[in-house]
């Protein structure tokens, strides 16, 4: 009925138990293509033909890395079918998706950019490879990173490890962290983060709930989930601000500054579905980058699934492989109209 306008999709079943399978596929069929979901555990080949390959495969490609055997077999199998089918327009392509699973790599590449121009930055960060304090303070000092910090996981994706992290206040408390992590300089930002959502060329923002501000001291390392910060209906206590600064002004975001966000960093990972997590520094009104998710969850994204449709037929129709894409691509991303 479809031809080979087929998109097979993969995605963990936490991921899948938040699509509306019915609207996605009558969205998929109203632009003439038949949605089905790819079965990692039998032969792909007997599931083809199809032209796309919509997935999210961070799970398994972090247990991979990790050592995992039924994983590294998944994902060898996926990537040679792949390679032997390079007509398959594959949403994100896996090696860049892979650059995402670490943070130093992530916040490296943004640094790498020309963002600084507009205002916007990466905070300070380092990586933290070692028990020994002093090797840690040394690495600190040389990346400019002051306390207090984050101290994330490297791994940033795949797993609910990879959300466990800590503020560390003081040299004292450098033992709270535990290597492989990241640690990343905290941006007051008075608890509102923004949130923006890339489809292909198109994008949007929401704001979030996010941390209140915090000073160095001699106070104990703070232990959070970053799950419980900074989802729409989050209501943690590390974000209710103190007397004092709820009198600091709230800074508008200005879309032109989140578009280049978008746009740019859609040129340097070379991505389709990226989200990008934003802070605006109290007092400076600069923006902090402070993290980027493979096909995060676009709660809040108007029409979400013709969003998708429309990137997925716009890279059918360049007829021009997906590496090239994005350097082609015109200078800004459109922001996502509503009524
Ligand atoms: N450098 C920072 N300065 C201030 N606050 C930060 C910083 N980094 C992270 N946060 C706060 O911590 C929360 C979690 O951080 P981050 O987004 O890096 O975690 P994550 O596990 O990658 O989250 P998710 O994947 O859900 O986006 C953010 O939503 C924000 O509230
Ligand atoms: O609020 P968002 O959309 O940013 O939440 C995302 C989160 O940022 C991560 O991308 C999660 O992915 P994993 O780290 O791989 O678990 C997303 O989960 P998912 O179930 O939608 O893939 C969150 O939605
Ligand atoms: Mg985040």
């Amino acid at each position: 009925m479809f031809g080979n306008k087929r998109i097979a999709c993969w995605m963990s079943e936490k991921k899948s138990q938040k699509v509306k399978w019915a609207e996605f596929e009558q969205v998929c069929s109203n632009y003439g293509y038949e949605l089905f979901k790819l079965d990692l555990e039998k032969d792909i080949e007997n599931q083809g033909p199809f032209s796309v390959f919509l997935h999210k495969l961070t799970d398994i490609i972090a247990l991979a890395n990790q050592g995992d055997a039924k994983s590294k077999n998944t994902i060898n199998l996926v990537e040679n079918y792949i390679s032997t089918h390079p007509e398959i327009i594959v949403i994100d392509p896996i090696p860049n998706v892979r650059q995402l699973l670490d943070r130093y790599k992530a916040y490296s590449i943004i640094h790498a950019t020309d963002l600084h121009k507009h205002g916007v930055f990466t905070p300070n960060f380092c990586e933290i490879t070692t028990s020994n304090n002093q090797k840690t303070v040394e690495e600190l000092n040389a990346a400019c990173v002051t306390y207090p910090f984050i101290c994330k996981p490297s791994l940033g994706h795949g797993s609910k490890k990879a959300h466990e992290m800590l503020i560390v206040f003081n040299e004292g408390n450098l033992r709270d962290c535990k290597p492989p992590c990241v640690a990343q300089a905290f941006i007051n930002h008075n608890a509102i983060l923004y949130k923006i959502f890339i489809v292909g060329d198109q994008y949007y923002f929401v704001e979030r709930p996010s941390l209140k501000n915090f000073h160095a001291s001699d106070q104990k390392t703070i232990f959070f989930d970053s799950s419980d910060v900074s989802k729409a209906d989050s209501q943690s206590s590390l974000s209710v601000l103190d007397l004092e600064d709820e009198q600091i002004p709230k800074t508008r975001p200005d879309p032109i500054i989140l578009g280049k966000i978008a746009c740019t960093l859609r040129k340097a990972f070379k991505m389709d579905l990226l989200g990008v997590d934003v802070v605006i520094e109290n007092f400076t009104g600069k923006y902090a980058i402070i993290d980027v998710n493979a096909y995060p969850g676009y709660d809040g994204f108007p029409n979400f699934y013709h969003a998708l449709l429309k990137c997925i037929v716009d890279q059918v129709n360049s007829g021009i492989n997906t590496e090239r894409k994005h350097n082609l691509k015109v200078d800004c991303l459109n922001i996502i109209k509503t009524n």
